[in-house]
């Protein structure tokens, strides 16, 4: 074979090597050092066992499958939400379900905006099982409404739960967590927290200010190594949230369940949660496509990103009042299933 032809096979492996990993790119569900852990890193199995962990917003959603995926792996749990017969059933399943005792789980009601309860809600966390090792801020609250159309109140209340209330409950475990000089500080986030779109714009200033929290408070604990701040920003995945979403009067909700085949399934993006977790890994996307690649590009050429993001906010806008879910439609090729 001559030397000519040797170096274009070579040059067609390289390219047919690219191409893999650009469509094992495109097909990602999750940021690169996510999805690295998830192919090379530590198992949930093996390093989330034995802990006590904290979940808020247990009650429904993306903290209800949290607790029964933590359930399967040894762990102990508290479970707090406002509703605690909602509570009461969660914790049925994770005992049916899981690998879990009675004694090994723990219902705490708590209302993330009541912050004058959270000190004596960290005690009885403390009593019952004499430490925290993780505690996951989940509870949260999102937004459908023009900026324009939406009354400060609905502003206020979102800052109170997502902002102020994550960050009064962190304040309350975090000398626990110096004292012990370990410990994981687990936030959920949102993409939304990073990148902008039109009908959240109390909810992605209430996400932006947390992340800017923790990721200062991250810097700050550079001392304490044993000590990981984790920011989770999912992007749309099937829950709750949008039922439950302010709409513009406080007392106002969207009240209504819409399709949400479109989502990432709750399963999937908490399975990459404890990846997350497994791994100490500081900041994680998790999204199908089109929402990954928008993401990378407000990071890396944020003025294209505008371009798409007023394109996309434009559908966004329509779907919701046609009745849809506001992210409904836009790219249903792009979607890919891990479930
Ligand atoms: N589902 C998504 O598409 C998505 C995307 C990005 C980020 N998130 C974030 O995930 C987290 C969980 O949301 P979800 O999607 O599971 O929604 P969900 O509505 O199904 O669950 C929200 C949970 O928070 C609890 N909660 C609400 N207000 C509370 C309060 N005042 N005190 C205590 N608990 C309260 C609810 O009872 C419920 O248990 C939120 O922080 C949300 O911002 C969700």
């Amino acid at each position: 074979m001559s030397w000519e032809l040797l170096l274009w096979l070579l040059a067609l492996c390289a390219l047919v090597a690219l191409v893999v990993q650009l469509l094992r790119f495109l097909r990602a569900d999750g940021d690169l050092t996510l999805m690295w852990a998830e192919w090379q890193g530590r198992r949930p199995e093996w390093e989330l066992t034995d802990m006590v962990i904290w979940v808020t917003g247990a009650s429904s959603g993306i903290g209800e499958e949290l607790a029964y995926q933590l359930s399967k792996l040894g762990v102990s749990l508290v479970l707090s939400a406002r509703r605690v017969q909602e509570l009461e059933r969660v914790k049925r399943r994770c005992l049916e379900n899981g690998n879990l005792k009675e004694k090994d789980i723990l219902i705490l009601p708590l209302d993330l905006t009541d912050r004058s309860s959270h000190e004596a809600a960290t005690k009885v966390v403390l009593q019952e099982f004499g430490k925290i090792d993780i505690l996951v801020n989940n509870a949260g609250r999102s937004q459908r409404s023009l900026g324009v159309d939406t009354s400060l109140d609905v502003f206020k209340e979102l800052i109170e739960l997502n902002y102020l209330g994550t960050v009064s409950l962190t304040l309350c475990v975090l000398p626990h967590m110096i004292e012990r000089k370990q410990g994981k500080i687990v936030t959920v986030n949102s993409l939304l927290g990073i990148i902008s779109a039109p009908l959240s714009t109390g909810y992605c200033a209430s996400k932006h200010a947390l992340r800017g929290f923790f990721n200062c408070l991250r810097a700050e604990l550079a001392t304490y190594p044993g000590i990981v701040v984790s920011n989770i920003c999912p992007g749309p995945v099937q829950s709750n949230i949008v039922k439950n979403s302010l709409i513009g009067d406080v007392q106002k909700t969207v009240g209504v369940d819409t399709d949400q085949s479109h989502k990432m399934a709750t399963s999937r993006c908490v399975r990459l949660m404890l990846i997350s977790m497994a791994n100490d890994l500081k900041e994680v996307w998790i999204a199908d496509q089109p929402f990954l690649l928008i993401t990378y590009l407000w990071q890396y050429m944020p003025t294209w990103a505008w371009w798409l993001t007023n394109k996309l906010g434009k559908k966004r806008i329509e779907n919701f009042k046609n009745g849809l879910d506001a992210d409904i439609s836009y790219f249903k090729a792009w979607k890919t299933k891990h479930d």
